[in-house]
């Protein structure tokens, strides 16, 4: 067998007969549960390794036909013959074919590409290698690098000692990177003849931008161990803002890369403690850039902290400070006491509005106006009491620059994603909901919540409410079940993680709406929330489109939209994004009632049955989590 195959390697045609033979005799070894067979056997089959082979074939075939073009004109016959066919006093259908195909310019692009390789008419055509070099080849290497319109793609630094030059760092798809001939640690000697020992890097700089285009010839020592380097393919979402443009600490800021919250990047190397190199995901370039490390953004940020009042712009921006989460919920705060009294002449209406929430028999939970109210004055259980329910989730995508995704897609037997909406106060959250929901309540609903309030005559527990004690409902915030609670008109009120599990085991898909604050005991393992942040339209379309809606404040069941309630949604939208960009999957904005619910039902059956960015902890929990 072994001399047979020896003698049919010498047939290059033979290889692929080889290869399926050798495929099929690793398929017997699979199937008798031969260890290390199963990934021999997918890695013969792979697509890319039959075309490898095809194009090893022709290679082959071209050494041995050795063809020669048979002639090197052809654009300028097709001119010719395309000026002859216009000339003809009436042509044939053929002739008018053959006339529309020479005039493709793919076509024209082919037979240029042809004559090119026929008259070896190759671009550029490198320098004379110089007549001084070294007897001692290895030391010294000789690099012609054709410059277009890319940058180098390599940074360069100096030894302060030495004044000895060297490539500092390789940018990863850069011209440089993709010569595969310049190496972080070579030691540059000369850039198109030019000793550059001694220099100050942006000088060595200036010599290599001199050429615009051409070639760039550089001589240097090649570094004499290169270090070997695993890098694991690792993609993030950034949880801040970056501008290169604006750190002066750079290496290069031409060569870092911008990104902002919630951008996915991907990682390509991790080499360098502070300076990574990545690309922005969907990536049109093959080009990385730098962007600090984990570390290094950590320390900018805690930089950051300590000077800010004194320092507004900066190359970072950090998630809210403290003072603002809590204006956010002062404006409630302060309204809710000053007219306390409002609601209970309202009650009656509250009732009514109840009733709105039970279609042809279908009740949906979660829709009435004191649930709604009490939320703007809700605790989120993050805030004191998560610790416990998920002590290093929660708060290290709040504490890490970057949290670590990875690619997810559902399983058809899985249960569903939790489906969370946000937005600010009268954006339309509920509005979509509702309409969401009474869409096809077989397949969206929300879950049912928890109140201490008594039932109403009409009521059932588990239907509208689950109706509870304040000692039970009290028993629950202790062990973190709620995903967020509070407190309106004496009455706790809250939705519990159970409640939302219970819909998804159902096999429904399970829509809520919470408050920005609750956003970290979503995102969980268990529920694998996809967020969807609901944006106002500009105010000029919230006049016109919000003509015949209605607010509920806390002061009134329903009015109409003043323009101070289109401003302070504006200013809430503000907040919100600047504090929980990064949270989220995707945003609409709630222009036209109608687009919105289309785009909220595109993109939760999305969420469900495409591939998404998901955070790795929730694939590979800790087991913390
Ligand atoms: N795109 C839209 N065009 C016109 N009216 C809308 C649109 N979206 C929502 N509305 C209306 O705006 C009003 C407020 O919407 P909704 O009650 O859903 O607000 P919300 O975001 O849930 O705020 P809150 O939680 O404070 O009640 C409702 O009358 C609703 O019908």
């Amino acid at each position: 067998m072994r001399q047979a195959v020896e003698a049919q390697v010498l047939n290059p045609h033979c290889l692929r007969q080889i290869l399926s033979d050798v495929i099929e005799e690793v398929r017997q070894s699979v199937s008798q549960d031969i260890d290390g067979a199963e990934i021999l056997h997918s890695l013969l089959n792979a697509a890319w390794l039959q075309s490898l082979l095809k194009v090893y074939e022709c290679l082959q075939r071209y050494l041995r036909d050795s063809p020669a073009p048979a002639l090197d004109y052809s654009s300028g016959l097709s001119l010719e013959l395309l000026i002859d066919i216009r000339s003809l006093p009436s042509c044939s259908e053929e002739a008018k074919e053959l006339y529309h195909l020479l005039r493709q310019p793919h076509l024209q692009a082919l037979l240029s590409a042809h004559d090119t390789i026929a008259l070896k008419d190759y671009e550029p055509v490198l320098p004379p290698m110089p007549e001084d070099l070294p007897d001692d080849e290895e030391a010294t290497r000789i690099v012609c690098l054709v410059k277009n319109k890319q940058p180098l793609g390599a940074t360069i630094k100096r030894n302060e000692i030495t004044g000895e030059i060297f490539i500092a760092r390789v940018i990863h798809g850069g011209l440089a990177d993709r010569s595969g001939l310049l190496h972080a640690g070579d030691r540059i000697i000369e850039v198109n003849g030019f000793p550059v020992d001694g220099m100050e890097p942006e000088q060595v700089i200036q010599v290599v931008q001199a050429r615009s285009h051409g070639t760039i010839m550089f001589k240097v020592i090649p570094i004499t161990e290169r270090p070997v380097h695993n890098q694991t393919m690792l993609y993030v979402r950034a949880m801040t803002d970056y501008s290169p443009q604006q750190d002066p600490a750079i290496p290069c800021a031409d060569a870092g890369m911008s990104f902002r919250r919630g951008d996915i990047l991907e990682i390509v190397d991790q080499t360098d403690a502070l300076w990574w190199q990545a690309k922005k995901l969907p990536s049109s370039t093959a080009c990385a850039g730098l962007i600090p490390s984990t570390n290094l953004l950590k320390r900018k940020q805690r930089e950051f902290w300590w000077s800010q009042p004194y320092q507004p712009h900066t190359c970072i921006q950090t998630l809210s400070t403290v003072e603002e989460e809590e204006d956010l919920m002062a404006i409630d705060d302060k309204c809710v006491e000053a007219d306390e009294e409002a609601f209970d002449s309202e009650e009656l209406r509250e009732e009514e509005d109840d009733f709105r929430s039970n279609i042809e028999g279908i009740y949906l939970a979660g829709f009435r106006r004191s649930m709604r109210l009490c939320r703007r004055r809700a605790h989120s259980t993050t805030q004191p009491s998560c610790n416990t329910r998920c002590p290093s989730s929660c708060y290290s995508a709040l504490n890490s620059p970057y949290e670590e995704v990875v690619r997810y897609q559902r399983h058809s037997e899985d249960v569903h994603r939790l489906i969370v909406l946000l937005g600010p106060s009268g954006v339309g959250v509920n509005e979509l909901r509702r309409r969401l929901v009474e869409m096809n309540p077989n397949i969206f609903q929300g879950p049912v919540p928890y109140t201490t309030r008594a039932p109403r005559g009409y009521e059932e527990s588990g239907r509208e409410y689950f109706f509870v004690s304040r000692e039970v409902f009290e028993n629950m915030v202790y062990h973190n079940r709620f995903l967020e609670y509070g407190e309106h008109k004496g009455n706790m009120y809250g939705t519990s993680i159970e409640s939302a599990k219970e819909v998804l085991n159902s096999g429904k898909i399970c829509v809520i709406d919470i408050e920005p604050n609750a956003l970290q005991a979503v995102r969980t393992h268990e529920l694998r929330a996809f967020v969807i942040y609901l944006k106002p339209p500009t105010l000029e379309r919230l006049r016109e489109t919000r003509q015949d809606s209605y607010i509920t404040t806390n002061y009134y069941v329903n009015r109409p939209f003043k323009d101070e309630d289109f401003q302070e949604m504006e200013e809430a939208a503000r907040k919100i994004e600047s504090n929980y960009w990064q949270f989220f999957d995707h945003v609409i904005i709630n222009n036209e009632l109608q687009d919105s619910c289309v785009e909220l039902l595109t993109a939760v059956m999305r969420a469900q049955d495409e591939p998404q960015w998901v955070p790795a902890s929730w694939i590979r929990p800790t087991s913390e989590s």
